[in-house]
């Protein structure tokens, strides 16, 4: 249980007390008009059992101003446990949300080859949504719920111990049954929130791909696995509440049974005048309220048994180790791979024992036939992975001991897929520099030859693009994403090439902001197209996952080994069109 409470509030059980306190306090306010109602009761009772003292009219009035002036107390109760629980909830899960997606973010790139990306959104929607409903609801709830009963008992044991325990003595049978099929409605949870995630994660899948399903004719219908995930969250939604219903139903009802057996023994004892009327409408009174709260304890148990699945999983992300590091690497010094050994999957490796020194300054240029590991190089640089084996050091400090933000600071990025925020076009350049100036931003998206077509724009550089940037053709998202780079001014530049896909007019716009990029920088370039890299200092070129030839463009032709293929393979498909 203290582990659940722990999973649930974030690892700050601490947080949840408030809210207790006043669940608590309100399940005491509520008891308290129940004794005013048996005092009014035996006032009268007394009027009629024992005529000549007459009715207390002045006692009537004391116990109804008490109990107007407790409706004030009562309003004082809820507003605060309203504020506490909401409070809390709501803060404990905009906080959590964010400590966690900020946490996601420090986490290697590993994790997300591990995780399904809608899975991540559900857990920071869905799963927390499910934990502040049972922090706002259920665990006060439960608090209150047990509070009332237990003092009740407690009090009404001095009442009349016989009444007392004949209320009670069903309770703990109701408990009995939830404890013996804990480990059903474990499962059926868990199943249910498997299912719901899948379901929602494929939903995700359907509506992201949506340009893939179309363009291959695969109709609503014959996304088969949209269907089968929703089938199967179907099944399992049944199977909870036609399981679980049962189970909590039963428990709710053995409960309730003590109502009848005090009512049973009340008639007994008041018909052998052992207990009097004030006594026995006592016991009604309490009885009443009490198992109205009990009831909800059960049903909210079996909301707490669902929603442990969601905090465990939240937690589970959370025992995630992020990077570790607090070394810092100096720009302008060599980049060096020492046998460098790395495997996405263990067992697996991509690269094998890699070596090579990339000199400041200069544009090494990383070829290689494809899947021969030029990509993973580049994300070892930028630690997106450590490497298995072997050492990265950069002016010779290894960058497996750098923290991961400070080394990104030296790299700037270009990939051939370009990512744009649904914001601004300026904010999207701002990205390189949050602090910089619109000067700045301009200064930078002229180098990157993309102010013209940004100002052409019905609202320059405030004009929204669409997320993943739909709004803009392929060859202006690359210099946009140049602009970045360009303003973030770091000493290494890591370029995928980028041209490859874009027509001649586009073709030499990003050549040029390239050239604007790569001036003065540690520049490593993944090329497609070797025409382009002729000009390189120098040539690695990988073949699966080895360093296969290292030289420059006219050396590695003169050897007459794998790059000079290569290059004779592309000689010739230059010449090929269609007819
Ligand atoms: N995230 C990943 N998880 C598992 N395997 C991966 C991952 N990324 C790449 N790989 C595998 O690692 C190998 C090297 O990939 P890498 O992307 O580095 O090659 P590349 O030379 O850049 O290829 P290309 O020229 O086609 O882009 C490939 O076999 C690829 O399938």
């Amino acid at each position: 249980m203290n582990n659940y409470f722990y999973n649930i509030s974030g690892g700050k059980i601490s947080s949840l007390l408030p809210s207790g306190f006043a669940a608590l306090l309100d399940g005491l306010a509520k008891m308290v008009p129940a004794a005013l109602l048996v005092d009014l009761f035996n006032t009268i009772y007394i009027s009629f059992a024992e005529p000549d003292t007459g009715l207390n009219v002045a006692r009537m009035w004391i116990v109804c101003a008490i109990l107007f002036v407790w409706l004030a107390v009562e309003y004082v109760a809820y507003a605060s446990l309203y504020d506490k629980t909401y409070g809390v909830a709501y803060s404990l899960a905009a906080t959590g949300r964010l400590s966690l997606a900020e946490h996601i973010r420090r986490l290697s790139l590993g994790f997300f080859g591990r995780r399904d990306p809608g899975d991540l959104t559900n857990l920071l929607l869905g799963d927390y949504g499910q934990v502040e409903h049972t922090i706002s609801h259920n665990v006060p709830q439960l608090i209150s719920g047990l509070a009332l009963p237990l003092l009740a008992l407690a009090g009404l044991l001095f009442v009349d111990w016989q009444m007392a325990l004949a209320m009670f003595v069903a309770a703990p049978f109701g408990a009995l049954l939830l404890w013996a099929t804990d480990s059903v409605q474990a499962k059926l949870s868990a199943t249910h929130v498997k299912a719901k995630n899948e379901a929602a994660s494929r939903l995700q899948e359907y509506l992201t791909g949506i340009r893939e399903i179309k363009a291959h004719n695969m109709g609503g219908q014959r996304f088969e696995r949209l269907r089968l995930s929703f089938d199967q969250l179907k099944s399992a939604s049944i199977r909870l509440e036609g399981i679980m219903g049962p189970m909590i139903m039963g428990a709710m009802l053995l409960t309730r049974s003590g109502m009848t057996l005090m009512i049973l023994t009340g008639s007994y004892l008041l018909v052998g005048g052992e207990l009097s009327l004030p006594v026995f409408l006592l016991f009604l009174l309490v009885g009443t309220r009490v198992f109205e709260p009990l009831t909800v304890v059960l049903i909210n148990y079996g909301e707490m048994r669902y929603s442990a699945f969601s905090a465990e999983r939240i937690m589970e992300v959370r025992r995630e180790q992020p990077l570790q590091g607090t070394g810092s690497v100096q720009p302008g010094q060599p980049i060096v791979f020492d046998r460098v050994t790395f495997g996405y999957d263990a067992g697996k490796p991509v690269l094998r024992d890699l070596s090579f020194t990339i000199e400041p300054n200069t544009i090494t240029a990383l070829v290689g036939p494809s899947g021969s590991g030029k990509s993973t190089v580049t994300r070892l640089i930028s630690r997106f992975w450590d490497a298995q084996r072997g050492t990265i050091a950069i002016g010779g400090e290894p960058v497996s001991g750098a923290d991961p933000e400070r080394l990104l600071q030296h790299i700037s990025m270009v990939f051939q897929d370009v990512y744009l925020f649904q914001d601004t076009i300026g904010n999207n350049i701002r990205i390189g520099k949050m602090d910089a100036t619109q000067e700045e931003i301009e200064e930078a998206a002229k180098r990157a030859q993309c102010h013209e077509f940004i100002r052409n724009l019905p609202q320059g550089y405030d004009t929204p693009v669409g997320e993943g940037g739909s709004t803009l053709s392929g060859g202006e998202k690359q210099r946009i994403s140049i602009a970045r780079a360009l303003l973030k001014d770091a000493s290494i530049v890591l370029l995928d090439e980028a041209t490859a896909s874009l027509d001649p007019e586009n073709e030499a716009a990003v050549q040029e902001a390239i050239n604007e990029l790569v001036t003065g920088k540690t520049v490593i370039l993944i090329a497609h197209r070797l025409k382009t890299i002729q000009h390189a200092d120098k040539i690695l070129v990988l073949d699966q996952g080895q360093l296969a030839e290292e030289g420059t463009h006219d050396e590695l032709l003169a050897r007459q080994g794998l790059y000079a293929r290569l290059w004779q393979l592309q000689m010739n498909t230059d010449g090929w069109r269609v007819k």
